[in-house]
């Protein structure tokens, strides 16, 4: 299952309700790797040498070398960090509980709360966008990144530019809940393990998405640790692909992926940079659309009816004589 030593076993992992299958982990130097990330399918992808600058980005090194800036820290009560967006969130009519808290401090106050943590307390989470303001070291070890290796991807896919780059420091057992982005994912694993869970696009109907004016728009209402079969019936039939990456690994995670991730429970926190692409540019359109080609599509309708109809009790209705006799 894993690399040379016994870093992790199946006690780290938590069972789940539904089936998944490995996700093929593949050398970058393999043909086979490019012929996955150009169908658009997950891949674990070794020997890239992405990050290898940053494979001593431990909690001291980066508390060395972070120099006392604030950064983006999220804390929640539980292990869960299910992302909101703060701008949705002000214009959202009904009663929305933020389930965590944005809270801004230095890689110091940060890793004395990781390292006194105890059961009970708020988890923390850091999640910073790397910029030049980190210090000369991390900046120099950032422009050692394989980006010739980057360059030559983004070309050969045909991906849009680079967006972000995310620094991502968290406490074992802290989980990202299911959601999908909008963008082509290299995500780079860098201390400790984390395992990822993903789900084809086309499993849209079975992790039920908020609504797109939600805060939680692009995350999926279902919550894994207690699903709800009579209010999601759909979920009886997910099924997912699986990985832990360790150090060194990329995962490949596809635009409009489904993605759940988790710092392995009891074990060590975790460091990670993903590096986040646009789509490139949709060349001549193939019929049938492929299913993040609908996805796409069934956003701006949602769009456009909130913004024809717009309250957003009235979008079920619409649709429903719309599509009842119709069109099924
Ligand atoms: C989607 C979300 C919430 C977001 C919205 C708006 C701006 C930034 C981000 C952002 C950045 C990182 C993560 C965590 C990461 C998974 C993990 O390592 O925990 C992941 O999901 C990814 O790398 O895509 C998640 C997010
Ligand atoms: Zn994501």
């Amino acid at each position: 299952m894993n690399g040379g030593g016994p870093e992790w076993d199946e006690t780290h992992i938590t069972k789940y309700f539904f089936p998944t299958e490995q996700i093929p982990r593949v050398s970058c130097t393999d043909p086979l790797a490019d012929e996955l990330i150009s169908q658009e399918k997950p891949v674990v992808l070794t020997d890239t040498k992405l990050c290898d600058s940053a494979l001593k980005w431990d909690l001291d090194y980066l508390a060395e070398n972070m120099g006392n800036e604030r950064y983006m820290v999220f804390v929640s009560k539980n292990n869960k960090f299910k992302y909101y967006d703060e701008a949705k969130m002000r214009v959202y009519k009904a009663n929305f509980v933020p389930p965590t808290k944005r809270v801004d401090m230095t890689f110091q106050e940060f890793v004395k709360k990781l390292r006194e943590w105890k059961p009970g307390d708020e988890r923390a989470y850091l999640q910073q966008g790397l910029n030049n303001t980190f210090g000369h070291a991390i900046v120099l070890d950032f422009l050692q990144f394989n980006w010739q290796w980057l360059n030559v991807q983004q070309k050969k896919h045909k991906w849009g530019p680079l967006t972000s780059n995310l620094l991502l420091v968290g406490m074992e057992g802290n989980i990202t809940p299911v959601h999908y982005d909008e963008q082509q994912n290299f995500f780079c694993q860098l201390v400790g393990y984390k395992r990822c869970i993903l789900f084809a696009p086309e499993h849209y109907e079975r992790l039920y998405p908020h609504p797109v004016y939600h805060p939680h728009d692009r995350q999926a209402q279902v919550d894994f640790d207690a699903p709800n079969f009579e209010k999601f019936p759909g979920l009886d039939k997910l099924e997912g692909w699986e990985t832990v990456i360790g150090p060194g690994e990329v995962l490949y995670i596809p635009m409009y992926w489904w993605h759940h991730i988790e710092s392995l429970r009891d074990l060590s926190h975790t460091v990670s940079v993903n590096f986040w692409y646009k789509g490139g540019p949709t060349e001549s359109i193939t019929y049938p659309l492929k299913p993040r080609q609908k996805l796409a599509v069934m956003r701006n309708v949602e769009k456009m009816l909130l913004e024809a109809l717009k309250d957003p009790a009235e979008v079920g209705p619409l649709l429903r004589s719309l599509v009842l006799g119709r069109y099924t």
